[in-house]
Order: structure tokens, then C-alpha cells, then sequence
């Protein structure tokens, strides 16, 4: 890979809570190519926000973050709050959750759509909102010039999401981290959104992290996959690789818990026993030993690191999936 985009190493961002510290993101290396787009995936609780609002400068005052977070040459971890401000969507831009949440309900879209632009490319205000409305064309919203005057709360969930996307895209940032974009909405939207970020990635040539609870999602639209659990990476590497031969224990047990498209009706999942460990005591080694069915001592005494195992592919685990050689899982298309 020629010089990444973003390299995130060694990565810690430990939150001081009542319940003691909790070890959300420990020790995660990483890097994003320039036009490349990176699924995150992981269960709910496994850090995959806290990392994305630790690379952005995000994170709430009782948190610490160590290790580096490289982007364009320079390591955001050590910036100040003015000149990260300056980051923010010129360079990395964010989409959250709830487009409900993250818009604010009392501001016309017009204005939200154009302070960005006026504040960090200078824009006037006429040219401000002459670029709105292509960004609202570009990202799929009918009649843009009349939803310029709307309240969000005039639009559809789907339709508020495609704002927020128009306005992660207004200042051309080269990186756009989408967390869990499309949680809130249904599951015919729900595509619509994630072919949507994927076109305007691909059209842009911008790099992408989605980050998503569903493998199947990610492995079919991103070029690359990198599976959290429990705060660590422990697979990284080409999607079509990861979701056709999962080689970590965990990444193979979260395909085995995916419903597939050709199941018949009832089949029951092979639901993964147990759950996550408690953030804040992890067990030592391999934080997926307790629930591994392949576990052995070295997975706890000495604990499994990260290891090439292909061309673009490494692996944190001990005892490793044999490699498939068929396509293992059902699930959406990979690869398109
Ligand atoms: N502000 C906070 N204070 C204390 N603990 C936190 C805080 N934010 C997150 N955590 C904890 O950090 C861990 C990782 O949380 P995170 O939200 O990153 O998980 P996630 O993988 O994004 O899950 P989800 O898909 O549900 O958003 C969890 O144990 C969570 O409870």
C-alpha cells in the first residue's frame, strides 16, 4: 500500500466511568487507503464508535486516548481544539446514527446545509446555496430547491439522512466516516443509504469507513473489512476474503449467527453462546477465548497478535478457521 490515508496505530481510548475504566478501543492498528472504502464491523458494545469519535477528537473529557492516528502526515491525537475544528468536515467528515439527533430541528436545512461551506471554503451565501442544491441532487433528494426551505422535520427519515449525507459531502472531505448510518431507518432505506455512500465514494474518489453491526452488509459494498470484538481488531483485510473464508474464530461464528437469503424459513441461527466480556475487567489473552468452541491454553496464557495471513489479510488468532474454498455464507452479494 503507498503511503495510507489514515493510519490509526496502537490505538487505546480508555473512558473513566463509575464502574471503573473502561478499556472501549485497546490497542488497534489499522490504516485507510486514499479512495479506499473500510467496513467496520463488530456486535454492539464491541468500540467501534468510540474508535471513530476517538479519530475525530470526539471523545468526552473523562476519556484518554494514546497510540497515533495519522492522517494526511499529521497525527491528529496531538492537535489542538481550534486546528481539529479545522479538520472537521473539510477533511474528515461524520455521519452519525439518528439524522433525527444530529439536525438541528429549530434550523431550515438551507442554513444547515451552507454554514459549513461558507465557514471553511469562504463561500457567500448565493454560492453557498447554489452548491447545496447539486449536493442535494447528488445525494437523491427530488426537488431540492423547495427542501432547501424545509424543517428536518419535514422530511422522512431516509430523506433526513440523505441531508446529512449532502452535508458531510459539502466541504469535499477526502475521508467520511458513517457510523451505523442507517440504524434508523427501515430495510428498504436502509440500501438505498449504504448504495448511496458507496456511489458518492466511488464518484469521489473519496476514502470511506462504515461502520455496521452487519458483516454481510459491509462485506458486499466495501473493498475492505476489519471485525472488532471486545475492543480489539481481530480480522482485517479484502471483504471479499474475509466474508468468503473467515479465518478469526469470532468472524467465523458472526457469519454462522448472519441469517442467510437461501436458509429455509426457521432455521435456527447458530447464535454465538455468551456475551461480551464486561469492558472494564477483559479476560486476559484472546478476549473471545471464553465463547471460542476452538479454545486452547496459548489463547489465554500468551493471547493471540495480529498476523499476515495473505496477500490482504492478517488475523489475531491463535488457532485459526481452516480457509474455505467455496463461498461460506449466503447473505448480500460481495463484491459489487
Ligand atoms: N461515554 C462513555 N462512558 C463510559 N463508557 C462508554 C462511553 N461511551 C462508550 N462506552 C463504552 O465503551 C464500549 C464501546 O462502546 P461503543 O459505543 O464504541 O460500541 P459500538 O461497537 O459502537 O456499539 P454500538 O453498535 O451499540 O454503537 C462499551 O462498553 C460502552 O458501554
Amino acid at each position: 500500500m503507498s503511503d495510507p490515508l489514515l493510519e490509526v496505530r496502537n490505538l487505546h481510548s480508555y473512558i473513566g466511568s463509575p464502574r471503573g475504566v473502561v478499556r472501549a478501543v485497546d490497542d488497534v492498528s489499522f490504516e485507510v487507503a486514499a479512495s479506499e472504502a473500510l467496513g467496520i464491523v463488530g456486535e454492539s458494545g464491541s468500540g467501534k464508535s468510540v474508535m471513530a469519535r476517538a479519530i475525530m477528537g470526539l471523545m468526552p473529557d473523562q476519556a484518554v486516548q494514546t497510540g497515533r492516528v495519522v492522517f494526511q502526515g499529521r497525527d491528529l491525537l496531538s492537535l489542538k481544539q481550534k486546528q481539529r475544528e479545522d479538520v472537521w468536515g473539510k477533511q474528515i467528515a461524520m455521519v452519525f446514527q439518528d439524522p433525527g439527533r444530529s439536525l438541528s430541528p429549530v434550523v431550515r436545512i438551507d442554513r444547515q446545509l451552507t454554514e459549513g461551506m461558507r465557514r471553511h471554503l469562504g463561500f457567500c451565501r448565493s454560492e453557498a446555496r447554489h452548491r447545496a442544491v447539486s449536493l442535494l441532487a447528488e445525494v437523491g433528494v427530488p426537488d431540492p430547491e423547495r427542501r432547501l426551505r424545509n424543517y428536518p422535520h419535514e422530511l422522512s427519515g431516509g430523506m433526513r439522512q440523505r441531508v446529512m449525507i449532502a452535508i458531510a459531502l459539502a466541504c469535499e472531505p477526502d475521508l467520511l466516516i458513517a457510523d451505523e448510518p442507517t440504524t434508523a431507518l427501515d430495510v428498504t432505506i436502509q440500501r438505498q443509504i449504504l448504495d448511496l455512500l458507496r456511489k458518492v465514494q466511488t464518484e469521489r474518489g473519496m476514502s470511506l469507513m462504515l461502520i455496521s453491526h452487519d458483516l454481510a452488509v459491509v462485506a458486499g459494498r466495501m473493498d475492505r473489512v476489519a471485525v472488532m470484538y471486545a475492543g480489539k481488531l481481530a480480522e482485517i483485510g479484502a471483504a471479499r476474503e474475509v466474508f468468503a473464508s473467515p479465518r478469526h474464530r469470532y468472524t467465523h461464528a458472526l457469519l454462522g449467527a448472519t441469517p442467510q437469503i437461501d436458509h429455509e424459513r426457521h432455521t435456527p441461527l447458530n447464535l454465538i453462546p455468551g456475551s461480551l466480556p464486561t469492558p472494564t475487567d477483559p479476560p486476559p489473552g484472546c478476549r473471545f477465548a471464553p465463547r471460542c468452541a476452538f479454545v486452547e491454553p496459548t489463547c489465554t496464557d500468551l493471547g493471540p497478535v495480529m498476523a499476515s495471513i495473505g496477500s490482504d489479510h492478517e488475523v489475531a488468532c491463535v488457532n485459526p478457521a481452516p480457509v474455505e474454498t467455496e463461498l461460506a455464507y449466503g447473505g448480500e452479494p460481495v463484491g459489487r
